[in-house]
């Protein structure tokens, strides 16, 4: 396995990635993609040959979080041996992306879930699953993570055209610029849409409810993936053969796709900078605001509450917003503190609030 980059940019190496490494590290080592992470094993590639990996152990040592290990869909800096069978990972390049999760507890430790990962799909199904407050919990995460949102709506052999255009609006009312596309895996309608996006060398994941149809999606993609059968298989810690399936997945128009366990759990996500873009008009209005330290509930001078009463800002949007730096704080917190604070729950918001915009001014 000899750095190409012919074969690197296939993989989604752009020049971003390379303007981000020291040109004296690159002569030193081979670029690759994490591919599989399985504890503390990897599997990388070059494109050519999947690679069994290990840390090296500086980078173990100094590793002071969880986001100091290589993610799924990393780029990394590693030296091969025996006869290119083997790999030691030594830098993990700059990310352009990062999808992260809180782990629960009081302490602020994430948990990685991909780096790299060009545009999520996030599905709801046209069912009793649809459900816009979701959907802006997703599109928080999303942009938080620096990754593009496409909603993709499932199951549309369910609904009449009519229903779906009616459902299509009431998202484009609150995110008028959101690419939503209508799709089923049943009747195969809008799939030639959700295909047309997966352009060779991007990296794209799945993300939504369990049961939405995001399998029954992948396996439709995969259908016609030249990788459909390819697992890894390694020795595991103890000697024995460990079977591991790809969790970066390439298609055969040559676009990648994220299937990690961990993607399946992403339920629960904690919110902080998204909620900014999400709501970006708000935070806009938030700004002019009399006191610094505005909670939007009922100060004289709050330009929030001004554009509710004007009509320029609707009743729904900002009840979303607020009740979205609700859970986001909620989320925080780990679940003895939410107990205890449940019943004192507002005051402890607006004390949160406070602090955090506090933060922002200094
Ligand atoms: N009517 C209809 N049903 C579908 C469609 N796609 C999937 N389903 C059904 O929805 C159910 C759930 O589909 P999955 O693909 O397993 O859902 P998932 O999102 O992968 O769920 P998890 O694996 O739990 O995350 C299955 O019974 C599918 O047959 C569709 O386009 N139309
Ligand atoms: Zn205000």
């Amino acid at each position: 396995m000899i750095t190409n980059l012919q074969t690197l940019e296939k993989l989604g190496f752009e020049k971003w990635f390379q303007d981000h490494v020291d040109p004296e590290r690159s002569a030193e080592f081979e670029i690759a993609r994490v591919i599989v992470v399985h504890k503390d094993r990897y599997t990388i590639t070059s494109g050519l040959d999947d690679v069994p990996a290990e840390l090296v152990g500086k980078l173990l040592f100094s590793a002071a979080s969880a986001v100091d290990y290589p993610a799924v869909g990393d780029w990394v800096l590693v030296k091969l041996y025996d006869g290119n069978t083997f790999a030691v990972i030594h830098e993990i390049i700059q990310r352009k992306s990062l999808l992260k999760r809180k782990t629960p507890g009081k302490k602020i430790e994430f948990q990685l879930i991909a780096a790299n990962i060009d545009a999520a799909f996030i599905v709801q199904s046209l069912d009793h699953n649809f459900n816009l407050r979701r959907l802006e919990r997703y599109l928080v995460m999303v942009n938080e993570s620096n990754i593009r949102p496409v909603v993709l709506l499932s199951k549309s052999d369910l609904l009449t055209s009519d229903k779906i255009a009616g459902r299509i609006g009431q998202i484009h009312e609150i995110m008028p610029q959101l690419q939503v596309l209508p799709f089923s895996s049943n009747n195969e309608s809008g799939l030639e849409h959700v295909k047309d996006l997966l352009k060779p060398g991007l990296t794209f994941c799945l993300l939504g409810s369990s049961g939405v149809g995001k399998t029954t999606l992948l396996n439709h993609l995969i259908g016609e993936s030249v990788f459909k059968t390819k697992t890894v298989r390694e020795k595991d810690s103890k000697g024995r053969h460990a079977t591991t399936s790809r969790q970066l997945i390439t298609l055969a128009g040559g676009a990648m796709v994220v299937d990690t366990p961990g993607m399946r759990e992403l339920e629960n996500f904690s919110v902080e900078t998204g909620l900014d873009e999400t709501f970006a008009e708000i935070t806009a209005l938030a700004g002019k605001c009399r006191f610094n330290d505005c909670s939007h509930t009922r100060e004289q001078g709050c330009a929030v509450l001004a554009a509710v009463t004007e009509g320029t800002l609707s009743e729904k949007r900002y009840q979303n917003y607020m009740k979205m730096i609700r859970e986001s704080i909620f989320n925080d917190m780990s679940y003895v503190e939410k107990r205890q604070k449940d019943k004192q729950f507002a005051k402890h918001c607006k004390t949160v609030m406070t602090h955090r915009k506090r933060q922002k001014t200094f």
